[in-house]
């Protein structure tokens, strides 16, 4: 990513900064002309001086306030810009590379790291152009002034710019380590946050606080070494600079004794000097503080670039019909170190059809569900729609309910109608609120579906989150429907009222994971059942299940007791 833009309000930026360079220069230049004028007693002379130094200063003044205000501009401006690549880049990035960080990981980077880019990247990055330019006007004075003074300091600042070198390395590696420690600091107290029942029902308060501790007080004292670092850089580079003006003076105070130099000159070389120097040891712990961002513009660009590829496939999504899909073959692991959750799975899906995936927890189910809706699309095999070539992530817009269940921070409505190319006819729209049976719970709800759910919706129960999650992927509806457990929440009769409105689709083909293993199977075409991510056994229920064949049944449910995952 480009972090920064060289664009009219940058150039802006720099031609304030230039211009209050050569304002601060002119103030040392105007104080030597008073200083000559009191030493040789011309009264008018030293009035006249005396009043522009302070016209100087007032400009002076207000140049600073209106540049700094126009950097503060330009760094919110990028800031915004980072912030937007980096959500952008985060929402587009494949579904197995974002399951591969901790949420935490991303708090991290977009609350911590990025406001790290703010102060030490960008801040850094004016205040380092700022006082380049300044250094040069005073370089530029100086060489008007005397050159052998002028010599003299920039054989300080040549000397003074191998400083930051002799720090950087340790500053960088010791960043890093905040890096990380900052991310399991975070994660530990998002875990607080998230786990207060939790913690609180089974009286852990005191291990969880501990745990808390120890990432936070690790933070602090990674925090305490970088800076540790800092300061013993910025003190090796201060004193030595005191070393250097020290010489200076020398050859200033010579100069003046040999009539090369007058008094006001010499004050005005001193005040120049200070505007080389004083920016000088600035820059370099500067630079310092800006190569310290180096590992969080790295870990910002490997998300951007990761996420260009799924943004391509996007694009050409598809939002056709769907009439039936075909797996061949189809095989999947998580990484590449990982085991094989889906093996060689096969299957016709048809339009207008009901299927129910079954088997023990970790079979794969849901990885199905997630190849098929599109989610993960590295696998190896092929899937083909409407009888087209492999559509590797291309099959979008499915109905989807997942097992989280998740509700945004809005109101029902807003949570029902997501992605705007739901039915909006009212008539179905609240048919279908009372099928699922939401109808009662919005009666009693004083603002209806304008109510707001709260984060993640946890101000509604289980069940009724549950209830909109499927009234939403209903009112989606666009001939391919995807439900992972939309049971698991639901009491018996909001079971029945789900099973009801699966049989009443047309022309929908449909796949619901389920554990239930009741005569509710019965109304679905085709039970796959699945184990250690193969599919074993296809058929109704009665082949499945039937009484005149209890080994099959048995046999399933024998296999999903013993299966090493369910274990
Ligand atoms: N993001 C992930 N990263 C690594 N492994 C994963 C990930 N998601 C799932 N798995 C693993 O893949 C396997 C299959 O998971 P999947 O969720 O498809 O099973 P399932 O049959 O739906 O299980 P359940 O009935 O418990 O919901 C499991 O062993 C699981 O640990």
């Amino acid at each position: 990513m480009k972090y920064v833009k060289i664009d009219i309000r940058l150039i802006v930026i720099v031609g304030y900064h230039l211009f209050l360079s050569l304002v601060s220069v002119l103030f040392p230049l105007a104080l030597m002309k008073v200083t000559d004028a009191l030493t040789q007693g011309e009264w008018n002379e030293f009035q006249y001086y005396l009043m522009l130094s302070f016209a100087v200063l007032i400009a002076q003044m207000s140049l600073t306030y209106v540049s700094s205000r126009v950097g503060n501009t330009y760094v919110m401006q990028r800031m915004n810009e980072v912030r937007k690549r980096l959500m952008h880049a985060i929402l587009h990035s494949r579904y197995t590379d974002f399951k591969k960080k901790k949420n935490e990981e991303y708090l991290s980077l977009l609350l911590t790291n990025v406001q790290t880019l703010e102060n030490d990247y960008y801040s850094s990055g004016i205040t380092i152009m700022s006082k380049s330019i300044l250094i040069i006007a005073s370089i530029i004075a100086l060489l008007l002034l005397n050159s052998l003074l002028t010599f003299s300091v920039i054989a300080v600042i040549v000397l003074l710019a191998f400083f930051p070198l002799l720090f950087s390395k340790r500053i960088l590696k010791q960043k890093q380590e905040l890096i990380e420690s900052t991310e399991k600091y975070t994660a530990s107290a998002t875990e607080c946050l998230y786990g207060f029942e939790v913690i609180k029902i089974n009286a852990i308060i005191h291990k969880v606080f501990h745990k808390y501790t120890e990432k936070a007080e690790k933070m602090g004292s990674d925090s305490r070494k970088m800076d540790n670092t800092i300061s013993l850089a910025n003190v090796v580079f201060g004193s030595s600079t005191m070393v250097l003006i020290l010489l200076v003076f020398l050859i200033g105070g010579y100069s003046v004794s040999q009539g090369l130099l007058s008094i006001g000159s010499l004050i005005a070389c001193t005040q120049l000097i200070m505007y080389v120097l004083e920016p000088a040891v600035q820059l370099a712990q500067e630079v310092n503080v800006i190569r310290s961002t180096q590992p969080i513009r790295q870990q910002l660009d490997n998300i951007i670039a990761n996420s260009k590829q799924e943004a391509e496939l996007e694009r050409s999504a598809t939002h056709e019909q769907v009439h039936s899909i075909r797996m061949k073959n189809v095989s999947y692991r998580y990484g590449v170190e990982q085991r094989m959750v889906l093996q060689d799975f096969s299957f016709d899906f048809q339009a207008g059809k009901r299927y129910a995936l079954i088997g023990p927890n970790g079979s794969g189910k849901s990885t199905v569900l997630k190849i098929i809706a599109g989610l993960i699309d590295d696998y190896s095999g092929s899937l083909s729609m409407n009888n087209a070539p492999d559509t590797k992530g291309k099959i979008a817009n499915p109905g989807y309910v997942d097992q989280q269940n998740f509700l945004f921070n809005s109101s029902i409505y807003e949570n029902l109608y997501i992605s705007g190319d739901e039915h909006h006819d009212p008539v179905f729209f609240l048919s279908m609120l009372e099928q699922i049976g939401l109808d009662t719970y919005l009666s009693n709800q004083a603002e209806g579906t304008d109510f707001i759910v709260g984060e993640a919706g946890q101000l509604l129960s289980g069940g009724e989150r549950q209830k909109i999650c499927i009234a939403r992927a209903l009112l989606k509806n666009k001939g391919l429907l995807l439900m992972d457990e939309p049971q698991s929440a639901l009491d018996p009769e909001g079971v029945d009222r789900l099973m009801d409105l699966l049989e009443q689709l047309e022309n929908t083909l449909c796949i619901v994971v389920t554990h239930k293993q009741d005569e509710s199977l019965r109304m679905f075409d085709q039970l796959l059942v699945m184990e250690e991510g193969r599919l074993v056994k296809a058929g109704r229920y009665d082949d499945l299940f039937s009484e005149d064949e209890p080994k099959e049944a048995e046999l399933f449910v024998i296999n999903s007791l013993n299966s090493p995952i369910a274990r």
